[in-house]
């Protein structure tokens, strides 16, 4: 995948104190979509999720997402396939006036406690353009080959 340099916006991170000693979110590869983000969990109170539960992961930093981008809170697909662990809400959507802190809605689907460890890379996230459209109220939609036709209207 070439990356576009030129391109790329600039995320500005802000440290909040359970987030100390923390490492920065960061793709883990040179292709990476998603950099991955870490719990900042307390390092003695590690958090346990049993089956069926979810819970609110603090993550240790605030995005400040550019203008033009959303975050999107994604889960990782290792601990989706090995756990069960995914995001309740997925993908979660950060928005760019976002000022509070970055936290990972996961929920344990898979039959065993899972416990989460301070630093732990629980969810991973991408940063994409998003465009907000104008709302105009019409009265009558224009016509297409498709009409109304939807949800495997054209076969499965
Ligand atoms: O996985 C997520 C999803 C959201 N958020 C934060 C950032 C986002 O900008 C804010 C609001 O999210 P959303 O719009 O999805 O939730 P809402 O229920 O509509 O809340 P609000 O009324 O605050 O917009 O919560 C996260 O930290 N993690
Ligand atoms: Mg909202």
């Amino acid at each position: 995948m070439t990356i576009h340099h030129d391109i790329r916006p600039t995320l500005n991170l802000i440290r909040l104190a359970n987030g100390e000693g923390l490492d920065l979110p960061a793709y883990e590869s040179k292709g990476a979509a998603g950099m991955d983000l870490r719990a900042a969990v307390d390092a003695a109170a590690p958090l346990t999720l049993s089956p069926g539960k979810r819970a609110l992961v603090p993550t240790g930093f605030i995005f400040e997402i550019p203008e033009g981008f959303e975050g999107q809170v994604r889960p990782r697909s290792g601990l989706a396939f090995k756990h069960g662990i995914t995001c309740l809400n997925t993908p979660g959507t950060v928005d760019s006036d976002y000022r509070g802190e970055v936290k990972v809605l996961l929920i344990n689907l898979g039959e065993e406690p899972f416990l989460i460890e301070r630093g732990m890379r629980i969810a991973q996230m991408v940063i994409a353009p998003v465009t907000q459209a104008r709302v105009a109220e019409i009265t009558e939609a224009s016509a297409t080959a498709r009409g109304a036709g939807g949800f495997g209207s054209t076969g499965v």
